[in-house]
């Protein structure tokens, strides 16, 4: 079984304007409010896929009512722990030319339904997939992620970070299967602006001398390179298409590359999947659909375990 934990879930206000101007009142041309959090957003899309996952996490007040309600309706199994105190946060994504986000804090987290989170984990079994992903609540410690990785040690569970700074390194000595650092965020941990393939794949080796296993670094529109467990590098640019909203292409690409990897076994494979899978976001209003992401493929899908 696939699991994705997201500490800190959204409802995602989608909102489209011509442009924004601040100090001003400004109407929006579309809305939407879709389920957000990283985590979620891979469950979501591996459900598009066809792959069945099951997404934990902590949900509060009436957003976290409403985010529950939407999840079931789009067929996307959920295993929440419900907060008694505080609400969901909403985070506003504004599309007016260039992308502008707006994420809020969440609520905070007990001690209590941290201890419940750990219980469920405990319960996960050899050979299944965990998928870490997004920011955790301030009221939690920055060695979150490590706690996790280091209860499951030995257990034969595969896990796959998509954090930042400290939250990734952290885990690095635990030998995550996959992360997902973006260029920016890959050399953010090294104070580094990262421009050319060679310092990208540097960088990337120095977080497997860590311990990471693979490593797929993400450039957006310019594509996404793998730098396997065996020094094998894949590289490829983006598909070229109308950006509507890439807001959760990085999640769409985790997805994409487990579906892709568990359907066929192959690096490569996963590695394409991945990566229509993120364009295919990219170039819609919300998440990836399954017929957008074979369109985005190389080949037949059958070939890609779809
Ligand atoms: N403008 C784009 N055109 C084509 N493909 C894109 C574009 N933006 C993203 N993608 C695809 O999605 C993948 C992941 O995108 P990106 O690097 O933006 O991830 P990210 O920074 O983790 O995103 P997010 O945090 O919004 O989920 C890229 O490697 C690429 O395959
Ligand atoms: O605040 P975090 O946890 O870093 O990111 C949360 C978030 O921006 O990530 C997803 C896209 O990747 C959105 O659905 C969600 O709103």
């Amino acid at each position: 079984m696939i699991y994705t934990v997201t500490f800190n879930p959204s409802l995602d206000y989608v909102i489209a304007l011509d442009a924004l101007e601040t100090g001003r009142i400004n109407r929006t041309k579309k809305e939407h409010v879709y389920p957000g959090g990283k985590g979620i957003n891979v469950s979501v899309v591996l459900a598009n896929l066809g792959y069945d996952s099951i997404a934990l996490g902590f949900e509060a007040g009436f957003t976290g009512k409403m985010l529950r309600e939407m999840l079931d309706q789009s067929g996307c199994r959920t295993d929440f722990i419900h907060l008694n105190e505080g609400m969901t946060r909403i985070n506003v994504k504004i599309n007016a030319g260039k992308e502008t986000e707006i994420n809020g804090q969440g609520p905070e987290i007990p001690e209590e339904a941290v201890e419940e989170l750990y219980r469920k984990l405990d319960r996960l079994q050899k050979g299944d997939y965990l998928v870490l992903a997004g920011s955790i609540p301030r009221s939690l410690p920055s060695d979150m992620y490590e706690r996790i990785l280091g209860r499951l040690e030995g257990r034969g569970v595969h896990c796959i970070v998509d954090a930042t700074k400290e939250l990734l390194f952290n885990v690095l000595r635990y030998h995550p299967f996959l992360i997902k650092p973006n260029q920016y965020e890959l050399g953010d941990m090294f104070g580094k602006t990262l421009e050319t393939r060679e310092e990208i794949i540097a960088h990337a080796k120095l977080l497997q001398d860590m311990g990471a296993r693979h490593v797929l670094v993400s450039m957006a529109g310019d594509g996404a390179i793998l730098v396997a467990e065996d020094g094998t590098v894949i590289q490829e640019k983006a598909s070229e298409g109308d950006v509507k909203n890439s807001v959760g292409a990085g999640d769409s690409m985790v997805a994409g590359f487990l579906a892709g990897y568990l359907g066929t076994g192959s690096l490569e494979k996963a590695f394409r999947l991945g990566q229509a899978a993120g364009s295919a976001t990219a170039f819609a209003y919300w998440l990836a659909e399954r017929e957008s992401i074979k369109a985005l493929l190389d080949g037949p899908a059958d070939s890609y375990g779809l």
